[in-house]
């Protein structure tokens, strides 16, 4: 168990099964009292629509809800609790049968965490007694929305990107502590390079990342307050002057940045300077407290020469206000004729960060106009899904003691697929996914090379042959016999999956505006299926 008991079981410990809604265990009672406890259920856990406009999703939060199935018990503090917040009629012996609760009999197929996934396909079957799986529902649920919400969401940002480093820095904007560190983990897994949350980096091992506030920088008013003005060359020697060092080189870039002297903020030099002392190998700074080019960029080159001379190489600066395409291109512009008028070839490559309220559309703007960006700082549109909050995966009864069930709605999307199912990914010759496929779990599994015939689950007229190159079975046994039973793959794994997983998308399935919607089909068998238990179960109204 780690310290601190912010995990307990290697999980968060609010985790349990109390985390959930009443009515789950108003229903046990219910299930309890009219002798349901046995039945055997399968519910399917799927959501109905891509989020953010999009029409792919990853799937995350695996790992969590298998570790619950672990823990999954009632305390006797859990059911002390729940005595007096049922009603008092409730039976006693009720509480006896909580108690002996555990997901032993549980079976949890699912899809490989950090795969993309569709409308419609489970991302999870569950099944097992009634009871049981009901009360499993929103547990899982909380755990899979917003992991793949995030997860997805990170994923667009990469792709948004491309190759410029991403980082996460939403902790302050999360929803509470819990969406924090949430937001942490799935970002990474999603396709960021690492986050500023310390305590992310030491619970996941995922790289921590980090510059300064603009407090740094407004903490000095000039040089007298700098207590130490010397730094050791890289090399050793006798520690030199960087304030001297810096006041040389500043006065040599003026006429480059051309302003004059008392235009650039000695407060900013003077915590700059600090801050190279500090970190004289990791000299990485914000440059717009006061001014980017007259101030924050002359400042920071000079302090980045001197380092020089004691045989240091800066790392870069971070640009927050402004113009951030406009800022970048200046400040590339500056880095470049810096090191070529010294004669400094890695001046040019200093790396610039930019952050300030960055969404997926700024990036993608900030392309189109053309920057000099090589890292973001996101925070609070990547941790909050500012452009869609939740992902509606939902729980459905699809079987019960092997009979379908299915339930309707007005919305035809609404209507629930009976049955106990089995979901296979259809791939092209050139590695692309083609359609997922669904069948009822009774029908063998389609074969590579053999024609399938897949239709829309809906419309009767939308049908077409696929010969697939490659079949993949989606759902896999993780859960059985109490126990996860399928080896568990490493958060690195994970974000490889997704790296893996999205390369088989078309890119026009994955681009932001009006993306091409990826096929979901059903088998024949599954389509009839269907559409016989849907007459079977539709009231037959009287028109008077
Ligand atoms: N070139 C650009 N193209 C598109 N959006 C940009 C560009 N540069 C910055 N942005 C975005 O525009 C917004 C600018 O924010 P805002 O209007 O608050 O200005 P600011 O620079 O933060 O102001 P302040 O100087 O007061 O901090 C941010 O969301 C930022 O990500
Ligand atoms: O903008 P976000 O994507 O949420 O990224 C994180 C922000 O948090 C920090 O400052 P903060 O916003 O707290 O203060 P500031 O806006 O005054 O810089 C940082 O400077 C970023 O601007
Ligand atoms: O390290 C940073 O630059 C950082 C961290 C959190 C929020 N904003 C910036
Ligand atoms: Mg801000």
């Amino acid at each position: 168990m780690a310290d601190n008991n912010v995990r307990q079981f290697g999980q968060n410990g609010i985790i349990q099964p109390l985390l959930t809604d009443l009515y789950q265990i108003t229903m046990a009672y219910a299930y309890w009292k009219s002798g349901k406890t046995k039945d055997l259920a399968v519910f399917d856990l799927f959501f109905r629509k891509n989020p953010f406009q999009g029409e792919f999703t990853i799937f995350a939060g695996l790992e969590e809800c298998l570790k619950f199935l672990g823990k999954f018990r009632y305390s006797e503090s859990d059911i002390e609790y729940l005595r007096t917040t049922l009603p008092s009629s409730t039976e006693d012996a009720f509480f006896d049968f909580l108690g002996t609760l555990t997901a032993a009999d549980v079976k949890l197929f699912a899809l490989a965490e950090g795969s993309v996934a569709f409308p419609r396909v489970p991302l999870m079957r569950v099944e097992g007694p009634l009871t049981v799986v009901q009360l499993l529902e929103t547990t899982l649920l909380t755990l899979v929305n917003y992991a793949s919400l995030m997860a997805t969401n990170a994923a667009r940002y990469r792709i948004a990107a491309g190759n410029l480093m991403l980082f996460e820095f939403g902790l302050r904007r999360a929803q509470g502590p819990d969406g924090g560190l949430s937001a942490s983990k799935y970002s990474y897994i999603g396709g960021f390079d690492g986050t500023s949350n310390v305590l992310a980096g030491k619970l996941f091992n995922i790289p921590v990342k980090g510059t300064h506030a603009h407090s740094y920088i407004t903490s000095f008013n000039g040089f007298a307050e700098l207590k130490n003005v010397t730094l050791q060359g890289r090399n050793g020697g006798k520690p030199q002057d960087l304030l001297k060092l810096t006041l040389a080189w500043k006065e040599k870039l003026l006429s480059i940045f051309n302003v004059i002297s008392s235009e650039a903020s000695e407060g900013e030099l003077a915590a700059l300077i600090s801050f190279a002392i500090a970190f004289p190998d990791g000299f990485m700074a914000l440059v717009d407290t006061y001014e980017v080019q007259r101030s924050g960029l002359l400042n920071y080159c000079a302090v980045a020469l001197a380092l020089n001379d004691l045989g240091y190489r800066a790392i870069g600066i971070r640009l927050d206000s402004g113009d951030l395409s406009y800022l970048s291109n200046v400040s590339r512009h500056y880095f470049t004729e810096i090191g070529r008028k010294f004669n400094i070839p890695w001046f040019e490559n200093l790396m610039i960060m930019a952050s300030n309220d960055i969404n997926e559309e700024t990036i993608i703007s900030l392309n189109e106009q053309g920057h000099k960006i090589n890292c973001f700082g996101i925070g609070t549109h990547l941790v909050t899904c500012q452009r869609q909050p939740a992902l509606g995966c939902v729980y459905k009864m699809v079987e019960l003691n092997h009979y379908p069930r299915i339930k309707l709605s007005q919305e035809v999307a609404k209507v629930t697929m009976p049955g106990s199912k089995d979901a296979y990914r259809l791939y092209s010759e050139s590695g692309d996914a083609l359609v997922d496929l669904l069948q009822r779990s009774v029908e063998p599994p389609p074969k590579v090379n053999e024609k399938i015939l897949c239709r829309h689950a809906f419309e009767e007229s939308k049908r077409a042959y696929v010969k697939p190159s490659k079949v993949e079975k989606l759902l896999q046994l993780y859960w059985a016999d109490g126990k996860i039973v399928k080896a568990l793959p490493s958060l690195e794994e994970i974000k490889g999956k997704v790296t893996s997983s999205m390369k088989t998308l078309r890119s026009d399935i994955k681009r932001n505006l009006n993306p091409t919607p990826y096929k979901v089909a059903v088998s024949d068998k599954l389509y009839h299926f269907i559409h016989d238990q849907w007459l079977k179960n539709a009231p037959i109204g009287e028109l008077s």
